[in-house]
């Protein structure tokens, strides 16, 4: 039976490898690439039509940031497909990210050095900004836009008789001090690309408790330290030029830095060749590459409280049923002006 498989953030970086390797794994795959700016989801539909020739790829157009896009988006999905295999929830941001050199430094010389680089605690802080959904940025794209979508499509998830399959792309920057349960869009803060990525943690496991009977299973990844457009955005090009050298010394020391987006994507591909029964809903599967370029999956225990993934969870739906109330009078709103401006003229 053929596979439907839809990857958010697949025009470039992991989701894009990714997309090649499951494309290598499963010749009758009908792959889904959704992403918000079309021109370069199409030249990713073209790189990959470079290597898979006759694959089927299909592009949709989806911004995770944006509740009224991820709603179209997912109608779209319910008209064009009966059901979807694989959500593979990828997109994400980190804007306006800051190195705290000091504190680098300072790591560099201590026993957390190893700790420090696979999971850079304590080094990066960001300055998050409101959506025009009036919802924190990094909140809304990494973890609520994708909540939204996931129920949204559950029509298209948990089919009767048939298993269906999340895959967040987490990160080992997740860290449950940087998350709030008072301040789930992280408001206040100054991490919140760590705490949407806990809160995804939280929210895999949640929905595993809730929908497994209904079919439906998540797991949470965590690709490494990948060279992408993300990680390019944290410090100046020349910067990087310098320092690659390095980086590709500290591979030898430690297994968390995969650095190629195929490399980093060997924890998505593992777990779409795994039975979802034998998966551990409170493990993170960490993709590995050791000193001499061998490829590998790791699940690891997520430090995960089941009280406030709970809470966590009903806090979402909270905030779905009133992000839904503001769309409905906001629509009804621009009616009943369009309708005085009818009346005036
Ligand atoms: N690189 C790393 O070291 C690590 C990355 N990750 C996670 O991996 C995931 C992929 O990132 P990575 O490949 O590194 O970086 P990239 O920047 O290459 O990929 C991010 C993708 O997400 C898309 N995206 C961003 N915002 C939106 C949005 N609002 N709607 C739809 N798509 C969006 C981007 O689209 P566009 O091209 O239009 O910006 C891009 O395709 C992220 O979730 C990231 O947090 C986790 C741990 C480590
Ligand atoms: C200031 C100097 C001399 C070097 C800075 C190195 C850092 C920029 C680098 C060290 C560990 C890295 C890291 C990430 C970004 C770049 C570092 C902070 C990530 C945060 C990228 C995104 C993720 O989700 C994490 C898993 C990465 C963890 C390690």
């Amino acid at each position: 039976m053929e596979k439907i498989v839809v990857v958010t953030g697949a025009n470039s970086g992991i989701g894009l490898a990714l997309c090649h390797r499951l494309l290598s794994e499963d010749g009758q795959l009908r792959l889904c690439l959704a992403c918000r700016n079309m021109k370069r989801a199409e030249a990713a539909r073209a790189a990959l039509l470079v290597t898979h020739s006759g694959a089927r790829v299909d592009l949709l157009h989806l911004d995770v940031g944006s509740v009224q896009s991820v709603l179209s988006a997912a109608e779209e999905l319910k008209a064009r497909y009966h059901r979807v295999d694989f959500l593979y929830l990828n997109a994400g941001i980190m804007p306006n990210p800051t190195v705290d050199i000091r504190a680098f430094f300072k790591g560099l010389f201590s026993r957390n050095v190893i700790n420090m680089f696979a999971t850079a605690e304590g080094l990066l802080t960001q300055q998050d900004q409101l959506n025009s959904d009036g919802l924190q940025e990094v909140f809304a794209t990494n973890l609520f836009g994708h909540f939204l979508l996931i129920r949204e499509l559950e029509p298209l998830l948990c089919q009767p008789g048939h298993t269906s399959r999340l895959v967040w792309t987490s990160s080992s920057n997740a860290r449950r001090s940087a998350f709030s349960i008072q301040d789930i869009q992280h408001r206040c803060g100054k991490e919140p690309y760590s705490s949407s990525k806990y809160a995804s943690d939280m929210l895999s496991m949640a929905l595993n408790k809730h929908k497994n009977e209904q079919g439906l299973f998540s797991s949470v990844v965590c690709p490494g330290l990948v060279m992408t457009n993300l990680t390019y955005g944290i410090l100046p090009s020349f910067f990087w030029t310098l320092i690659m050298p390095f980086m590709w010394l500290i591979r030898i020391f430690t297994n968390t830095f995969t650095l190629t987006p195929y490399n980093g994507a060997e924890a998505l591909h593992w777990l779409f060749l795994q039975k979802p029964e034998s998966l551990d809903p409170r493990a993170k599967y960490h993709s590995l590459t050791s000193g001499l370029g061998t490829n590998y999956t790791e699940p690891r225990r997520m430090d995960l409280d089941d009280e406030m993934t709970e809470v966590f969870f009903s806090k979402l739906l909270e905030l779905e049923r009133e992000v839904r109330r503001n769309l409905s009078k906001k629509t009804a709103d621009s009616e009943h002006y369009q309708q005085y401006l009818n009346e005036i003229q």
